[in-house]
């Protein structure tokens, strides 16, 4: 049996202008996964996942035996996933095989609800390194990175890649999109194998960044799931959702030309800050980004920060954190970055490690935060979980997940 792991992710900064290829986002892969079980059979293939209700999805291969045919189903992930690997293997002249998946997540609560961590990217990941696996094909991190985007866009055409990103690489990362609707186009007249080489990449990239070990990453769910693809198309198409037409004489909001701009700006200043351990620094600018999206969703009549999430934000501000939705809003998740005195890269480590007293804190004498936030201790963040806990709010035990191995220039 063979059996791959891909984690789920978040966005740090740089959502929404990441759709935009060029634009550059920061993101880390969290230590939840999908995992994937791949075992060889016979005439015909079953996918077993939680996602399809009880029933597997069955598949097998026309007279050719290459094309995949999957009877009253839909589009989906695993199998666009599948598809994209069989046409490479196809191409390098390894024969076709039959196989079952299993497929178990970490990515959603005991009832099903998805967290937002990215379980439709961790899945097409995962998928993809198991048949890499399976047919020995020795793919570089980077091409199964590209051959997941490649998949994905067959289904989600709009979606940046980040979280594919997140996924395969593992840890906290830089990643600006290509042209998707381009890198379609190139696949659709000249196949995966070309694609995966071909001069439409440019421009996107991935690199490792590494915060501030002083850095605490805390996750907060809202208990509501959001729907990604609905947020991005209301956010680039300004007042499509609003039933009433716009007065002729109204100006026309352009919420996206200066946004994209400010938010390159910040992801630049968040990566020095992190390039130069200025964890202060890093703070402020999570908040110039928490900001941004407050602005972004003025514009475009969007609702990225929801009550909930403006309470989590609040919440951890006032105990000296800097705090914002994390990807699309709208529900799903936030974070919030705290600074301690301790080395403790999560929640979870500084209650391991009891990260030590050495400042007064916001937390006992509920000041605001400043622009010179003393560091704070593992007080703070007890005291921002309680906050969250009595808000309705459910904190993430979540950390970085390894980094995976270098990533080639794209
Ligand atoms: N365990 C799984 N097995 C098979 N497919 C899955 C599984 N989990 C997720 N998927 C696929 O991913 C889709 C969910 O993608 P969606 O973008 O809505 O959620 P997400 O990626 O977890 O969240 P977000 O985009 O907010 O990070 C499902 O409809 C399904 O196609
Ligand atoms: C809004 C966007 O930039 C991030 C979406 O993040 P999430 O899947 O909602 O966590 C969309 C994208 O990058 O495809």
């Amino acid at each position: 049996m063979i059996i791959t792991r891909a984690p789920g992710k978040l966005y740090i900064a740089g959502e929404y202008a990441v759709v935009t290829p060029g634009q550059p986002a920061v993101l880390i892969a969290v230590d939840r996964c999908i995992t994937v079980r791949l075992t060889e059979s016979e005439d015909s293939g079953h996918i077993h996942s939680s996602e399809y209700g009880q029933a597997p999805l069955v598949w097998h291969r026309e007279e050719n035996g290459e094309t995949i045919v999957l009877e009253h189903r839909p589009a989906d992930y695993v199998l666009s996933a599948i598809s994209t690997v069989e046409e490479l293997r196809a191409a390098r002249g390894a024969a076709p095989r039959y196989f079952d998946l299993d497929i178990s997540s970490e990515l959603d609560d005991a009832d099903g609800r998805k967290f937002g961590l990215g379980s439709s990217a961790a899945v097409t990941v995962a998928t993809i390194a198991a048949l890499d696996e399976f047919y020995e094909l020795h793919l570089s991190l980077t091409e199964r990175f590209k051959l997941a985007l490649l998949a994905t866009i067959m289904i989600s055409p709009n979606a940046s890649g980040g979280d594919l990103a997140a996924s395969t690489f593992g840890g906290w990362i830089r990643y600006s999109s290509p042209d998707r609707a381009a890198l379609r186009a190139h696949r659709e007249a000249h196949g995966v194998v070309s694609a995966l080489h071909c001069p439409e990449w440019a421009g996107s990239s991935a690199r490792r960044v590494t915060p501030p070990a002083s850095l605490n990453l805390l996750v907060g769910w809202t208990g509501s799931p959001a729907s990604t693809e609905h947020l991005v198309q209301r956010v680039h198409t300004p007042g499509a959702a609003d039933t009433a037409a716009p007065a002729p004489e109204a100006p026309k909001p352009r919420p996206l030309a200066s946004f994209a701009a400010e938010s390159h700006v910040l992801v630049d200043d968040l990566v020095t800050a992190f390039d130069h351990d200025d964890a202060e620094a890093a703070l402020d600018t999570i908040r110039a980004v928490r900001a941004l999206l407050q602005r972004l969703d003025e514009t475009s009549g969007s609702l990225i920060e929801t009550e909930t999430l403006r309470d989590l934000c609040e919440i951890a501000g006032a105990h000296g954190a800097a705090a914002k939705p994390s990807g699309a809003g709208g529900g799903d998740c936030g974070i919030a970055l705290v600074r301690t005195s301790g080395t403790a890269a999560t929640a979870a480590d500084a209650a391991a490690t009891g990260a030590a007293r050495t400042a007064p804190d916001a937390a006992t004498t509920g000041t605001a935060t400043t622009a010179t936030t003393p560091p704070g201790t593992h007080a703070d963040v007890e005291a921002i979980l309680a906050g969250w806990e009595a808000a309705g709010i459910r904190p993430l035990d979540l950390g970085a997940h390894r980094e995976e191995g270098e990533i080639d220039e794209f």
